[in-house]
């Protein structure tokens, strides 16, 4: 009777009444328990309610609760959630934080009471920084180069690592792309404890390893620490790692009050070691634990609840939970299929304008890179935008930097030092022992001149440097979109980049990707300056626009960075197999690994669960200047969305859609094409493409493999 009080100013305060599994997970006060819960359904509404209801009815000092999430952002966006509805009721501060600063104030303290002077490396700059000494290692290793790409590979896979706890020993064993992981893991642990004697050295997942390690070896620490935090809660506990999960354990093993609430469809930070095995253990390692599942969603339609259900539901490894909501109808979900990728900003940028407000709009996509050409047409069309993930380093890449060189270089032939940036970067044929000569020479005259002047040189060589002269010249005077072509393929850039990955084992996808990017900004401009005029503003719009955040301004964000948000509209972008599944985890699919195509599959179901009211879903048939296919997930969504169109007639109704002549389909590995016959007996599907041309196939085995599915 008491609590109805605390519920009614609850309602009074946040406008929300709580349905009867929130109300019971709130007063649950003490020993384990499990909240599960689908998108929407107010988990982390929940845990605030719960930690003022242990705060104003338990009368539990605030000091003595640890509210637990595992990014920045989202332990920020509790507080402020907190704050904002709570702070007139409790003064006092409760602690928000991230398991990583939750474990720096253990390590900190223990360094700090036993003189141990440390020092943290992970956003460092210089030789001390973790990127150099990770790039350091790795070139002495392999002796080779370290591209961006690869280093974030390898710092993954060392963040894999250390929050799986795998050993030294069994390093070797794992399953990477990074070439000779085990000795660098093992180069830079030593680096870091020796390297500076008297100095540990610390990365961001040192914290957990040492504080899991400094928990264990010191009893009274961790029991000054159990004394403390009687009450845990961990919000989005779907990503904790098995490190992370060490932790949490040891410190509520005495008060055993842990509180979890996650959503195992919704783990995505595989690569970090989150893994939702946490959630579906719980009760093996709690066998007295509670659990509660929270099904009703608050946020989204039925149209979109009804769809993501069905979606989720494809994945094996899970808690079986259904979505309901009582929310009004809306609109379905859409679909829009586009020829090309700039199509589909277009439309974006259509539907904006129409809109009165955009604040409560957010454009999803899985890579980053997607943001650079949104920022670019959004800025034309004068619409305010918000790049949560500001910090992308695209304007910092080398390829860029190659190409502003090739640029700058055209003006003016006689600079030695932006020509050592390129030289080997295009078809120039020329050693080392050759640029040494040019330093030596009069640097008022072209480069070229003075390599055609060099005494041995055979005729053909000489006529190649003052055809490449000429080259530069005709570079220099054409508009910057034919100039990066020009680089591209008459210069080579394209092939030499190629040539480059192949020895790298890179994927040419990333580079593609940046240079179709730069030409799509280069469109409609007239001189060089004027192109990486636009590429330096552009870079400090996307910097500056936090500014923007509460100023009715569209949300750009990925995927990854988005789970916790919602927004009236979404719009999902750059749908196409290879981005969204990624190649890896098709691969691994088709190889009978299932793991990383579920995960995959959580990455889009979180994006689809962002929206309150109206999920756009946009693919492309080609981007960056590739030909590429529709994310197999949309055919899915396409099937689900519009099930069994018409099975009466004629034509083949062997599947929930019609294969007759003249409808059209999509082929998983050609696109969308127009079925030109369509006959059961023969065994034959014939179809049009509008690149291809026409292509036959085994219906049987276009059925049988779903190879084919509808369009709408
Ligand atoms: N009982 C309720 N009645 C009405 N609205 C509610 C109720 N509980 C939560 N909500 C609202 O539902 C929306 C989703 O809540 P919240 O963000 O807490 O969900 P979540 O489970 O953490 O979501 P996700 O896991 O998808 O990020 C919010 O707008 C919240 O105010």
């Amino acid at each position: 009777m008491v609590d109805k009080k605390f519920f009614d100013s609850l309602e009074r305060v946040t406008g929300v009444v709580m349905n009867g599994v929130q109300k019971e997970a709130i007063r649950h006060t003490s020993g384990p328990l499990l909240l599960l819960a689908t998108p929407g359904a107010g988990k982390t509404t929940v845990l605030n309610a719960r930690i003022l209801y242990l705060i104003l009815r338990q009368g539990v000092n605030p000091e003595n609760i640890l509210a637990l999430t595992f990014s920045k952002a989202a332990a920020n966006e509790m507080d402020v959630r907190f704050q904002q509805l709570y702070g007139q009721l409790v003064k006092q501060r409760v602690r928000f934080s991230t398991i990583h600063s939750f474990c720096y104030s253990i390590i900190r303290t223990y360094f700090q009471k036993n003189r141990i002077s440390f020092t943290l490396i992970e956003n460092e700059q210089g030789v001390l920084s973790k990127n150099s000494v990770l790039k350091r290692l790795y070139e002495e290793i392999n002796q080779t180069i370290l591209t961006e790409d690869k280093l974030e590979e390898l710092a993954n896979a060392i963040c894999f690592i250390k929050n799986s706890m795998i050993q030294i020993s069994d390093v070797q064993n794992m399953d990477t792309k990074v070439k000779d992981l085990g000795l660098i893991y093992e180069a830079y642990e030593d680096y870091k404890q020796n390297a500076h004697l008297g100095n540990k050295l610390i990365d961001f997942d040192d914290m957990l390893t040492l504080s899991n390690q400094i928990l264990e070896e010191n009893p009274e620490i961790l029991l000054k620490y159990q004394k403390q935090f009687h009450f845990v809660l961990t919000d989005e506990s779907q990503d904790t790692s098995i490190i992370q999960n060490k932790i949490i354990e040891k410190v509520t093993k005495l008060s055993d009050n842990l509180f979890v609430v996650g959503d195992d469809d919704q783990s995505i930070f595989g690569f970090r070691s989150a893994n939702p095995k946490y959630l579906l253990d719980f009760k093996t390692v709690h066998p007295h634990a509670r659990i509660l599942i929270m099904e009703q969603n608050y946020r989204s339609t039925p149209e979109i609840v009804q769809v993501a259900n069905v979606f989720i539901g494809g994945n094996t490894q899970r808690y079986k939970k259904t979505m309901v909501t009582e929310n009004p109808s809306d609109e379905k979900i859409k679909i829009h299929s586009f020829d090309y990728d700039y199509q589909q900003l277009d439309y974006i940028i259509e539907e904006l304008k129409k809109k009165k407000q955009i604040g409560q709009t957010a454009i999803l996509f899985r890579n980053n890179i997607s943001a650079i050409n949104l920022i670019d047409h959004l800025e034309s069309a004068n619409l305010l935008f918000y790049v949560r993930d500001s910090g992308y380093k695209f304007f910092n890449h080398w390829v860029i930097k190659d190409i502003l060189n090739f640029m700058r270089f055209s003006y003016s032939d006689k600079n030695l030092r932006i020509f050592e940036t390129i030289y080997t970067k295009f078809n120039s044929y020329i050693s080392k022992q050759q640029i040494e000569y040019l330093k030596n020479q009069d640097p008022t005259q072209s480069v070229f001149d003075h390599l055609a002047d060099l005494p041995t040189l055979p005729a053909f060589r000489k006529k190649n440097f003052q055809e490449l002269k000429r080259q530069f010249k005709k570079l220099n005077g054409m508009p910057p979109i034919d100039a990066l072509r020009y680089i591209r393929k008459d210069l080579h850039y394209e092939k030499k980049l190629e040539e480059f990955s192949e020895r790298l084992g890179l994927s040419m996808d990333s580079f593609h990707g940046i240079l179709a990017t730069l030409e799509n900004i280069a469109q409609g401009m007239k001189t060089h300056k004027e192109f990486a005029d636009r590429l330096r503003y552009l870079e400090q719009l996307m910097l500056e626009s936090a500014e923007n955040k509460d100023n009715n301004a569209v949300v750009l964000s990925t995927l990854h960075s988005a789970k916790g948000l919602e927004f009236d509209c979404v719009y999902m972008l750059d749908l196409v197999d290879g981005i969204l599944p990624n190649l890896e985890s098709i691969k691994a699919a088709e190889k009978k690994k299932p793991d990383s195509l579920e995960e995959e599959r959580r990455l889009f179901y979180v994006g689809m669960t962002r929206a309150k009211k109206e999920l756009e879903l946009l693919t492309v048939e080609n981007l960056n200047n590739q030909d590429v296919v529709e994310s197999q997930f949309v055919g899915e969504i396409r099937d689900i969305v519009c099930p069994g169109r018409s099975r009466t007639g004629k034509g083949v109704s062997l599947t929930t859609f019609q294969l007759e002549k003249g409808a059209d389909i999509r082929h998983k590995a050609f696109g969308i094409g127009r079925i030109t016959v369509a006959d059961v007996e023969s065994d034959l599907l014939e179809v049009k493409f509008r690149k291809l041309g026409i292509k036959q196939f085994s219906l049987k085995v276009c059925l049988e493999g779903k190879l084919v599915s509808s369009v709408l």
